[in-house]
């Protein structure tokens, strides 16, 4: 019965946040009230929730807005990178933390393909094109570069790194990789890709770099100056991590004078850039936001995983994806 679900905080709901056709799979357990709508009486609606649904940074789980959830069981992420959540602070206070692993790879592996094809292929210029009633003949300035035979450089071999590995293999991409710990040899046989314990090695031998680790202090800042001078001038460099992962400054520098040939990128820092920052300016830039999960098999997919681990906390059993501290 309505009364007896327990209450969930979640982003927004409508336009700007969850479709209804997610929420729906939300409401099946849980009341739930918006951020927005929470804000408007915090002390009313505070103690009630037991839930918290977070989608990347928004709610922002910070101390000033747990302090005011004392019956918070649970900090559901939508999503495995889970940089953004204190998680030993979260967890000091008996509230588990889980995420949604897995779910997000291939959705995750399709932005990066698609964002290495369309930067390659130069997709936004063709649209523009396409649609300038003074274009009268074929923009021949539209020149691309090749996929099919070119190499692709992995960083960050995991779930989604093996994905991104399993579809460059489709377009006969020679394929190279980074990782902490190499792959074993089956896995690395059935994508044909070659290990590469120096990242160096990979940056200046592949025609496209993909970034696919998460964010950690160890891969903060991982590709700055000196990285984007190893890679070729013709190369492309497509971030489908997260924002800290590349030195934008450097990045910015290194599109101008021309020292690798573009970028394409899901994830920036901050989230949305401010509308003066120059990446915004740069031709040789494709930016989305944040989109790589965003297609409705897999956002149900992570939803659904969601509240199977917030009903688990909210009952006191095992949850499923449950993070722990480190
Ligand atoms: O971490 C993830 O899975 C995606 O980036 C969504 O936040």
């Amino acid at each position: 019965m309505e009364g007896e679900k327990p209450w969930a905080l979640i982003s927004v709901v409508g336009e700007q946040g969850y479709p209804e056709k997610v929420t729906d799979i939300i409401k099946e357990h849980f009341q739930i009230i918006s951020y927005k709508d929470f804000c408007k009486n915090p002390a009313l609606h505070g103690p009630k929730i037991q839930a918290m649904m977070v989608w990347y940074n928004i709610p922002e789980a910070k101390p000033s807005l747990l302090s005011l959830l004392p019956s918070l069981k649970v900090v559901a992420n939508g999503g495995v990178g889970i940089d953004h959540l204190d998680v030993p602070y979260i967890t000091s206070l008996g509230v588990k933390v889980s995420n949604t692993p897995g779910v997000v790879s291939d959705a995750t592996a399709d932005m990066g393909m698609a964002l290495l094809l369309a930067s390659a292929r130069m997709i936004v210029e063709g649209q523009q094109a396409a649609t300038d009633p003074n274009t009268t003949e074929n923009p021949h300035w539209i020149m691309g570069v090749e996929v099919t035979g070119s190499t692709l450089g992995i960083i960050g071999m995991g779930h989604i790194g093996y994905k991104i590995a399993q579809r460059g293999k489709g377009f006969d991409m020679k394929i190279l990789y980074h990782n902490r710990n190499r792959r074993k040899v089956e896995d690395e046989q059935a994508v044909g890709a070659s290990f590469c314990q120096n990242m160096d090695d990979l940056l200046k031998a592949s025609d496209f770099v993909m970034l696919a680790v998460s964010l950690t202090s160890e891969t903060n800042g991982l590709i700055s100056r000196r990285e984007l001078s190893l890679m070729k001038p013709t190369a492309t460099l497509v971030n489908i991590s997260r924002g800290l992962v590349i030195d934008q400054d450097a990045l910015v520098e290194a599109l101008r004078s021309g020292t690798i040939r573009a970028a394409a990128l899901d994830v920036t820092h901050p989230e949305p850039l401010p509308r003066d920052h120059p990446l915004l300016g740069l031709s040789n830039v494709l930016i989305t936001p944040h989109i790589g999960t965003n297609t409705f098999p897999t956002t149900r997919k992570m939803v659904q995983m969601m509240v199977d681990n917030a009903v688990a906390a909210v009952k006191g059993q095992p949850v499923p994806n449950e993070v722990k501290p480190n």
